[in-house]
């Protein structure tokens, strides 16, 4: 699937990667996206829904699946792969706790598969043993859209990116202040909720601004 992170991931640059708002209007939601997205790159649109039921999940995917893949950009399901490969999703983010990577890796084919790796090597390589199109690591920032409970620091982003070729995502508390160090350091893509959600120009000045920081940004030494 054109747009997918992993499989697109470009020689050449760090991207973004949007995640959705905890809680979201379906009536509103679909038009500000639109329009977020027409803003400026954004690689990947992650749904991420954590108190909603699947009914109201599968509504989510029907609206919005179309409106970032006619974009080309790619549609991930967080927490649930079955759910992402009966709907048409270009693949599924799973934590830690998000039910079993390998039956996730055979049941979405060529489809993106995403691991949370925290801030741990071991889980990272053991998620590239398993699969993953990408591993993400986090909290870089502190975050309000999550209470976050592991820390990562630049080096794990060094270290990753010096070794494998694997892409390796950057999520927590990031925006476009704060972000060229973790483009330094090597970060494939940054994943945001509230540098864009909550910007306060609106969604679509947060992807610019984001889009910005990272082209502003010093390039890793590779
Ligand atoms: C890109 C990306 N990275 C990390 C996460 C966090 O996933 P997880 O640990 O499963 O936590 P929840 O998102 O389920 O609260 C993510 N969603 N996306
Ligand atoms: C969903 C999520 N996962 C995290 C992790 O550390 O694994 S931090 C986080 C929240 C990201 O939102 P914001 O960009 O608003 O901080
Ligand atoms: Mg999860």
């Amino acid at each position: 699937m054109a747009g997918t992170p992993p499989r697109n991931a470009p020689a050449d640059g760090c991207r973004l990667y949007l995640v959705t708002p905890p809680r979201l209007d379906l009536a509103a939601f679909p038009d500000l996206l639109a329009r977020a997205l027409d803003a400026g790159d954004c690689a990947c649109l992650q749904l991420r829904l954590k108190d909603a039921g699947r009914d109201e999940v599968c509504r989510a995917i029907d609206a919005l699946r179309p409106v970032a893949q006619s974009r080309g950009v790619a549609f991930l399901l967080n927490d649930d792969a079955t759910l992402a490969a009966e709907t048409g999703c270009d693949g599924a983010h799973l934590g830690q706790e998000d039910g079993d990577h390998a039956a996730a890796r055979a049941l979405l084919g060529d489809a993106t598969l995403g691991i949370t790796c925290h801030d741990s090597r071991h889980l990272a390589m053991r998620a590239g043993e398993m699969g993953a199109d990408y591993v993400a690591f986090g909290a870089f920032f502190p975050t309000s859209t999550k209470d976050a409970q592991h820390h990562a620091g630049t080096d794990l982003l060094e270290w990753w990116s010096s070794i494998f070729e694997i892409p390796c995502v950057a999520i927590g508390g990031i925006t476009a202040a704060n972000c060229a160090p973790l483009v330094e350091a090597g970060a494939d893509f940054l994943a945001v909720v509230g540098a864009v959600w909550n910007h306060p120009d609106g969604p679509a000045e947060g992807v610019r601004a984001m889009n910005a920081a990272i082209a502003a940004a010093p390039r890793p030494e590779r």
